[in-house]
C-alpha cells in the first residue's frame, strides 16, 4: 500500500499517536545511516507494515518501567527478559564489526522487540515482492518484528541508539543470515501465518 508523499498522524486512545515513518528504501551504495529516500519519496502506510507483522507502540522512554502501555504489551507478548544496548562509538564494543552485521540481512527465530530510549536509527524490513522498506525509530518507539522476517538495522547519521531488548525465553542472540534462514521452522511459519493470510507471496 504506497501512499502520497505526506506523513500521517492519527489519534489513538491516549491522546496524539505518531505512526511510524516508513518509505520505500531506495537501494544504492551510499552510506547505509543516510534515509535512503526515493524522489519524490515513496511512504509505506502504517497498515502495510501491520500486514507484514510489525507491531509499534508509543512509551514514555523516561518512566519506560512503570509506563502502563509497556507493561500491558510486556504482559501480554509474555516478555521475562531485558537487556539494554548502546550502539554508538565508544559505547559499544567492537562498533564496526557488530553495526556491519546488524546490517546483514537475517531473522531470528524469536520476535525481535525493542524500545527506544534514546537516539534513533532504521529497520530495513522485506516487502512481500523483497523490496526493502525502511522505517525510522526514535525515542519512545516501541516495535516488533515477527519471527522469521528477514530484516537489518542501522544507525542514522547520528550514530547513537540506546534501546531495550526484550525476550520471551533466553536473552541469547540468534541471529540467521539470508538464505540461510529460508530453511528455518520461523520462516516457513512466517510465509504461512503472515504472508499468506494477505494471499500475498515473496
Ligand atoms: C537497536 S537494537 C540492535 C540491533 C539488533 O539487535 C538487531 O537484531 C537488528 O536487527
Ligand atoms: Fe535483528
Amino acid at each position: 500500500m504506497r501512499m502520497s508523499n505526506t506523513i500521517h498522524l492519527r489519534k489513538g486512545s491516549d491522546g496524539e499517536h505518531r505512526d511510524l515513518e516508513a518509505w520505500l528504501y531506495r537501494p544504492t551504495d551510499e552510506d547505509r545511516r543516510l534515509p535512503h529516500q526515493h524522489f519524490p519519496n515513496q511512504l509505506i502506510s502504517p497498515l502495510h507494515l501491520t500486514e507484514l507483522g510489525v507491531m509499534h507502540w508509543e512509551i514514555d522512554a523516561d518512566n519506560w518501567q512503570t509506563d502502563p502501555t509497556f507493561l500491558r504489551v510486556k504482559s501480554e507478548q509474555g516478555y521475562v527478559f531485558t537487556e539494554t544496548i548502546t550502539v554508538a562509538p565508544g559505547a559499544l564494543d567492537e562498533y564496526e564489526k557488530k553495526t556491519h552485521h546488524f546490517f546483514q540481512e537475517h531473522l531470528h527465530p524469536y520476535e525481535e522487540s525493542r524500545l527506544i530510549l534514546e537516539g534513533s536509527g532504521y529497520w530495513d524490513i522485506r516487502d512481500y515482492n523483497d523490496d526493502w522498506i525502511r522505517f525510522r525509530v526514535c525515542k519512545g518507539d516501541m516495535v516488533t518484528l515477527p519471527p522469521g522476517m528477514y530484516h537489518r538495522f542501522t544507525v542514522d547519521i547520528n550514530d547513537f541508539i540506546k534501546a531495550v531488548l526484550l525476550f520471551k525465553e533466553t536473552p541469547t542472540r540468534v541471529d540467521i543470515l539470508r538464505p540461510d534462514g529460508d530453511d528455518t521452522q520461523a520462516r516457513k511459519e512466517y510465509i504461512t501465518n503472515v504472508l499468506d493470510k494477505y494471499n500475498r507471496r515473496l
